[in-house]
């Protein structure tokens, strides 16, 4: 897979050199290029933005500048003939699991995250009729720019590219992965030592019965679930609950 990333701090992207996704880079299973958005400025003070037509607070980022970086990028034809765009802000379609995976299929991703109000509407007009470009929300709150949600974006895609987590590590059991765990949170997790400052580990974890084991997590999850998230039980499919237990 291959990752364009066109910012104003192009520093930001630092942490992917780093765990998973540095890996993974390491072994070629993923790309990474970082672009200056203001190489394509053509005044002294390499000016992104401008004010807002109609008035109101703040700034917003001018169409041209983002035009010529994006053109310049998708013109490096790469796995494919055109990325799939993806423009994090707090007024997208939320970003979940579901949509990670989605992600993860994709040979080539763009991303342009957005400082100051965000970038001029234009330019998602403009390509949303050659490019699929995606408006997405990493949560409902405002971030000073949208470069900590491609971090997010890019770490929850890239640990679904094959070979990136050991082989120990199935991603089917995240919390919210498809099937039995979906809409479920995951319970809570132990390892040795079995009694640590006079707290044990729950009894059935160290039964070696799995069927049981199973049942127990699940029922962990769903009392997790019901407290934290209740509003995702209802989207629950109780059939599916049971579709893992192993017959004991
Ligand atoms: C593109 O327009 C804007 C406007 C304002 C801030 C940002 C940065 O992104 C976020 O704040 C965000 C992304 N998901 N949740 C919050 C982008």
């Amino acid at each position: 897979m291959r990752v364009d990333i066109i910012s104003i701090f192009p520093e930001y992207f630092a942490p992917l050199d780093v765990s998973l996704v540095g890996k993974a880079r390491e072994r070629g299973i993923l790309e990474i290029r970082l672009h200056q958005l203001r190489d394509w400025t053509h005044d002294v003070h390499k000016t992104v933005d401008d004010t807002p037509y109609g008035g109101g607070p703040g700034m917003v980022m001018k169409p041209e500048i983002w035009g010529e970086a994006i053109d310049a990028v998708i013109a490096q034809a790469g796995p494919a003939a055109s990325p799939r765009m993806i423009v994090p802000t707090p007024s997208g379609r939320p970003f979940t699991q579901e949509t990670a995976i989605e992600y993860a299929e994709e040979p080539w991703l763009l991303f342009t995250p957005a400082r100051y109000e965000g970038i001029d509407s234009r330019v998602a007009a403009e390509y949303g009729s050659r490019l699929r470009v995606d408006e997405v929300s990493v949560g409902d709150y405002v971030l000073a720019g949208g470069e900590a949600a491609v971090l997010v974006i890019v770490e929850a895609v890239g640990r679904l590219l094959p070979g990136v987590l050991g082989n120990a590590r199935s991603v089917a059991d995240d919390s919210f992965a498809p099937g039995s765990m979906a809409n479920l949170l995951e319970g809570p997790v132990y390892t040795k030592p079995p009694t640590w400052r006079g707290r044990e580990v729950p009894e059935i974890l160290l039964s070696g019965h799995h069927g049981k084991i199973a049942r127990w997590r699940r029922d962990q999850a769903l009392r997790r679930t019901l407290e934290k998230r209740p509003e995702l039980v209802a989207r629950l499919d109780p059939a599916g609950l049971d579709k893992d237990d192993r017959k004991i």
